[in-house]
């Protein structure tokens, strides 16, 4: 952000005019919320508090009753500016009761934990009922990290200014900010910035497709039987024309249409007609497991890894294979583990799912709820999803999703981006309180959405 603020003020737009953009375009949303209420403006003491003094400024010129609570006194020359041209009413640290309460105490500048009056005003903020607008990021959350560094408050509403902040997608800040809508202030983001994923759009097989062509997908399974199941469930409905299930176990509960191989697993990988393959649901950690990860791997055919394979992975694993080739797709837990393994010592999400991937070249999906994919193309962040999903088996039928599309077109990164949205749409569909299976039925359905 601050790069891209630079070259438009390098490119002759001042510091002034972007604040002026930046409170200008929030102040209409916060005008159309309040409708004739009266609205309180909680100003800090840098740029993000200028914004609120022009919010303020605007909303007065609006006939709006409006209220600046501002314990210091500004201390940017732009937020000055900005302070200058409000002529309302400014309180000093008492929170006045109002309808409509607007935050603009600390935007991305925030550098350390929250604390005095201004802590005691967010606490207050918290404390008090009314419709609340984070200006930018929430005044507590550390913008890059999405770390939460003083009072949590629960808002309404976040107008990110310009461009959208990592926090905004990242837990646990992403969980505060209620509705989240971009104001456009005319910035133009450097192409390689981590981006917000754009809806995918999925092909219908092609006129001449048969199964081959559609995409042969092998499931390797291992101890457990149900969680490989599941996996090929959701595979079937999300468009690779063939799913194998390479297992040597029984399985009287699987569908019909699921053909399952039991002989030795290597013979089954040495099918030259295997477009990908997904290994790690219900795989196991055993010497076995790790065996039969091996041999999925020796095959070089693209592949999503998950669950167990994961606990199974190391470095001597990797130093024979093309690891480009892979795709893991880890919890948190799973990611922690991955960076113990392979010795990343990073902080927030995105710096650990990030360095996993410079240091083996492996294309990271690290799913939760703030959803994260790490690869060739960037970095993407993706739209909040249900919170439904947050049960057990969802990974397995994630996991199946990314490899049936990987199995269609053998991009990676593109693969466990439609396999977000898929399983995001899956979970829409469903509504409330779900199973897994219940889930991986309605990938097909969830597909229509992207055709
Ligand atoms: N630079 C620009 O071109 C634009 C910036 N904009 C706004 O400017 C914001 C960033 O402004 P700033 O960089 O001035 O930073 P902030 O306004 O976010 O806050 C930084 C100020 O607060 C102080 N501070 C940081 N952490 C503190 C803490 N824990 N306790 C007490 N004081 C603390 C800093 O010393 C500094 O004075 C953005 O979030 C956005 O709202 C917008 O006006 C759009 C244009
Ligand atoms: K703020």
């Amino acid at each position: 952000m601050r790069a891209a603020e630079q070259a438009a003020m390098d490119g002759g737009v001042s510091e002034w005019e972007l604040m002026q953009r930046a409170g200008e375009g929030a102040a209409q949303w916060v005008a159309r919320i309040a409708a004739g209420r009266a609205v309180t403006v909680l100003c800090g003491p840098g740029n993000n508090g200028g914004d609120g003094y022009v919010i303020a400024e605007s909303l007065k010129r609006r006939g709006v009753e409006v209220v600046v609570v501002a314990p210091r006194e500004p201390g940017t020359d732009t937020a000055k500016t900005a302070r200058s041209h409000f002529q309302g009413e400014i309180a000093d640290s008492e929170l006045p009761s109002s309808q409509v309460y607007v935050d603009c105490l600390f935007g991305y500048g925030l550098s350390r934990r929250v604390e005095g009056v201004f802590a005691e005003l967010l606490e207050r903020l918290a404390a008090v009922p009314g419709f609340k607008i984070a200006i930018d990021v929430p005044s507590s959350v550390a913008s890059d990290s999405g770390e939460l560094l003083g009072p949590e408050v629960s808002y309404d509403l976040t107008l990110a200014l310009g461009g959208w902040k990592l926090a905004h997608f990242t837990m646990p800040a992403m969980a505060m900010m209620g509705v989240k809508r971009l104001v456009d202030i005319g910035l133009a983001l450097p192409g390689d910035a981590p981006r917000l994923s754009v809806t995918p759009s999925i092909s219908a097989p092609a006129t001449d497709a048969h199964k081959y062509k559609r995409g042969l997908l092998a499931i390797v399974a291992g101890e457990m039987p149900g969680a490989p199941i599941l996996a090929a469930e959701a595979a079937m409905r999300a468009g690779a024309g063939y799913v194998k299930l390479a297992s040597e176990h029984s399985h009287p509960d699987a569908p019909a249409d699921l053909v399952i191989v039991d002989g030795p697993l290597s013979e089954t990988m040495a099918d030259d007609r295997l477009s990908a393959i997904l290994v790690g649901p219900g795989l196991g950690r055993g010497d076995d497991a790790r065996k039969r990860l091996q041999i999925a791997l020796a095959t070089s055919r693209p592949a999503i890894v998950d669950a167990d394979a994961l606990h199974l992975l190391d470095p001597e694993m990797l130093g024979q294979i093309d690891a480009s080739n892979i795709a893991v797709t880890p919890h948190e837990g799973e990611l922690t583990a991955l960076c113990r393994t392979f010795g990343i010592d990073a902080a927030s999400k995105l710096e650990r799912a990030r360095a996993l991937h410079e240091k083996t070249g492996m294309t990271v999906l690290a799913k939760g709820p703030d959803n994260l994919l790490v690869g060739a193309s960037g970095v993407r962040f993706f739209p909040t999803g249900s919170s439904w999903l947050s049960t057990a088996g969802t990974g397995d039928v994630l996991a199946g999703i990314a490899a049936s599309r990987l199995a269609v077109h053998g991009d990676l990164f593109k693969a466990c981006g439609e396999a977000v949205w898929l399983h995001q749409e899956a979970a829409h569909l469903l509504g409330p309180a779900f199973t897994a299976s219940e889930l991986a039925a309605v990938v097909s359905e969830a597909m229509e959405r992207f055709l």
